[in-house]
């Protein structure tokens, strides 16, 4: 038998953990995944650190199910394919409702219309990522869980008593998953359906410091002003770097801003940046790609001092 190897995780971090071995290629698909005492231990195909050696049944079933995305109680497919998805259902206990999306992420709210394929007839959903708990509901307002990574990596880089601006929050992820190791998140997005569902999130996960807020992210300085922020999040693919002015007054010397975005090449958004922060530190690292020609990009941008 093959030396089998599997990383330990607990049952309730199981989904994110098992999406992120396979966006780092390191899931063993030939493998069973199964709970013990609490864990999840999720076979891997070689060992790294903290990995422990563990023995899984042969993975049949999970070969054969259609290609699809769990979050939370519902999984969605790439394909409109009630078959498939009444064989996902049966594979994955977890989940209720499996869906199709009928249309791409579109308009301003950045959201998709969806068609159920079996299961409950709904787009609502509790999602666990890191011991915190989420309202979803996909038509509502957006959410992907493939930031969980990123949350985390902000996470680690947090100092004691940082003030934190989420200008496109959302449904709150960010703003939940940074709450508790901050001293103040402002979370803002225009979509009142987001908003709605990250009032419900704070008060799932007992934040007191995170202030949800109902706005166009271009009227922010006017609304907190004098507030100056230490962090600031900018998630909104494609349109986040025209916002950079918008962010500027909220900025001070050593503020970090984390602009997401799909680009196409390097360095894009680099003389944006600049214009807008001059003297700047940039770093810039891939996420994920996106397709062909672009790939989903974050920008670390140290501001400087001013003047
Ligand atoms: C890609 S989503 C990101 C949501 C969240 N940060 C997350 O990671 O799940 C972008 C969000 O920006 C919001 N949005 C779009 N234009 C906006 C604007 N001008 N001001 C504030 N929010 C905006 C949308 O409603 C949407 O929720």
């Amino acid at each position: 038998m093959k030396e089998q190897w599997c990383l330990r995780v607990p049952v309730q971090e199981g989904e994110v953990a098992r999406r992120c071995a396979i966006a780092e290629n390191i899931l063993d698909r030939t493998l069973r995944p199964r709970a013990e005492n609490g864990f999840l231990l999720i076979p891997v195909l070689s060992p790294h650190d903290g990995d422990e050696r563990a023995e899984f049944a042969e993975n049949h079933v999970i070969e054969e199910l259609p290609r699809h995305e769990q979050i939370g109680g519902i999984v969605v497919l790439q394909d409109d394919d009630c078959a498939g998805a009444e064989k996902i259902l049966a594979a994955r206990p977890s989940a209720h409702t499996a869906l199709f999306a009928t249309s791409p992420v579109e308009g301003e709210f950045r959201t998709k219309t969806f068609k159920v394929l079996a299961g409950r007839p709904t787009t609502e959903t509790i999602y666990h990522e890191y011991g915190r708990r989420m309202k979803i509901d996909l038509t509502a307002a957006y959410f992907s869980a493939r930031l969980a990574n990123e949350r985390q990596r902000i996470l680690s880089q947090m100092q004691p008593g940082e003030k934190i601006l989420d200008m496109f929050a959302g449904v709150g992820p960010f703003p939940v998953m940074l709450g508790s190791a901050a001293e103040l998140v402002i979370a803002n997005d225009l979509n009142p359906g987001a908003v709605l569902l990250m009032q419900e999130n704070i008060r799932l996960n007992h934040l007191t410091n995170v202030i949800p807020m109902l706005g166009n992210a271009r009227n922010l300085a006017e609304i907190v002003s004098p507030m100056k922020f230490d962090r600031i999040i900018m998630n909104l693919p494609m349109d986040a770097a025209e916002f950079l002015p918008a962010a500027a007054p909220l900025a001070k010397s050593g503020t970090i801003v984390h602009l997401y975005s799909l680009v196409e090449r390097e360095g894009e958004h680099n003389a944006d940046i600049l214009r807008v922060f001059p003297g700047a530190k940039i770093t810039e690292r891939v996420l994920r790609s996106y397709s062909p020609t672009s790939w989903h990009a974050v920008y670390d941008i140290e501001v400087a001092a001013c003047g």
